[in-house]
C-alpha cells in the first residue's frame, strides 16, 4: 500500500482577510473572505493539517495575531504557522497558541545561531521553510535575497533541521504546476521529510508528488488550485492516498 501524500490547505491571512498572492507579491491579492471560515471549511471538508500564513507579518506590515490565535484555538486539525516568527517571543507565542509546527524563514536565513537553537529546544516543532527563486532564496515578504540554496540547506543540516518547506516563488500562485525537478533535488540532498509548495494546478500534480512520497516529498501544500475551485479537497485527499484520479 502506497504511504498516503499528506495535503496541506492553505490559509494566507492579510489584513484579515483569507487572501491568494501571485508568486508571492504584494499587492496582488485576490480576497477570498473570512479566513476562520476559510479554515473550518477546510477541517469540514477532511483536512488532517492546514497551511497558516501571517502575510503581514511575513511582510513586516503588523500581523492578523487575533484571528491567528482564533483559529489555532478553535480548530482540531494540525497546524503548520508560519510568517513573522523571527525570535524568541514570536516562536513561542505560536507554539503556546496551539501551533503543531512553525516554519522559519526569514529567521534561518538572517540569523542561523538562533534557528540553530530552536531546532535543538523544539526539534520537529520547527520546519525551516526554503523560498526559492532559481537556486537563490528569499526572505522578508520574499522581497529579499538571502543566500544560495544548497549552501544553507548544507547549515540547516548541520543544525539538525527536520523538515523543509519547498516553495518555488515562480509557480505559487500561478496554478502552473509543482517543481518537481526541485523538490526530488532537495529531498535526495537531505533524506528529511519535504513538504512541496507552490503551483499545483490539477489532480494530475498531486498524483505526481503521491509518487515522490518513496523520496521524501511527506505532503504538499494547496492553496490557489482550491480556492479557485480545480478541484475539490475531497478529491485531492483520495489522489493523495493513492487512489485513481477522478474527473473534474
Ligand atoms: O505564502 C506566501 O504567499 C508568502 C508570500 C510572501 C512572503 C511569505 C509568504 N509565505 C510564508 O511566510 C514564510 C516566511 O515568513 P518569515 O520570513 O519567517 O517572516 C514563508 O516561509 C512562507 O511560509
Amino acid at each position: 500500500m502506497t504511504t498516503p501524500l499528506q495535503l496541506l490547505p492553505a490559509v494566507d491571512v492579510q489584513d484579515g482577510q483569507a487572501v491568494r498572492l501571485v508568486q508571492g507579491e504584494y499587492g496582488t491579492a485576490t480576497n477570498y473572505g473570512d479566513p476562520f471560515d476559510a479554515a473550518l471549511g477546510w477541517q469540514e471538508a477532511g483536512a488532517e493539517w492546514l497551511h497558516l500564513v501571517d502575510l503581514d507579518a511575513a511582510f513586516g506590515h503588523g500581523n492578523n495575531r487575533e484571528i491567528i490565535r482564533r483559529i489555532t484555538g478553535e480548530l482540531g486539525i494540525k497546524i503548520e504557522l508560519s510568517g513573522g516568527l523571527r525570535d524568541d517571543a514570536s516562536l513561542e507565542e505560536a507554539l503556546a497558541m496551539g501551533a503543531t509546527r512553525v516554519n522559519l524563514g526569514t529567521a534561518a536565513l538572517e540569523n542561523p545561531e538562533w534557528t540553530a537553537k530552536v531546532i535543538d529546544q523544539f526539534g520537529d516543532k520547527i520546519a525551516v521553510g526554503l523560498d526559492v527563486r532559481g537556486e537563490k532564496l528569499a526572505t522578508r515578504g520574499w522581497v529579499e535575497e538571502g543566500g544560495n540554496l544548497w549552501d544553507v540547506l548544507d547549515q540547516l543540516e548541520a543544525a539538525g533541521c527536520a523538515r523543509y518547506v519547498v516553495t518555488d516563488i515562480t509557480k505559487d500562485g500561478t496554478l502552473t504546476g509543482p517543481n518537481t525537478q526541485l523538490l526530488g533535488q532537495i529531498a535526495q540532498k537531505t533524506g528529511k521529510p519535504v513538504i512541496a509548495s507552490g503551483g499545483i494546478s490539477v489532480l494530475k500534480d498531486i498524483e505526481e508528488l503521491t509518487q515522490m512520497v518513496d523520496q521524501g516529498i511527506e505532503g504538499a501544500i494547496i492553496g490557489k488550485a482550491l480556492y479557485a475551485g480545480q478541484f475539490t479537497l475531497q478529491q485531492a485527499l483520495q489522489v493523495a492516498s493513492g487512489s485513481a484520479v477522478q474527473d473534474v
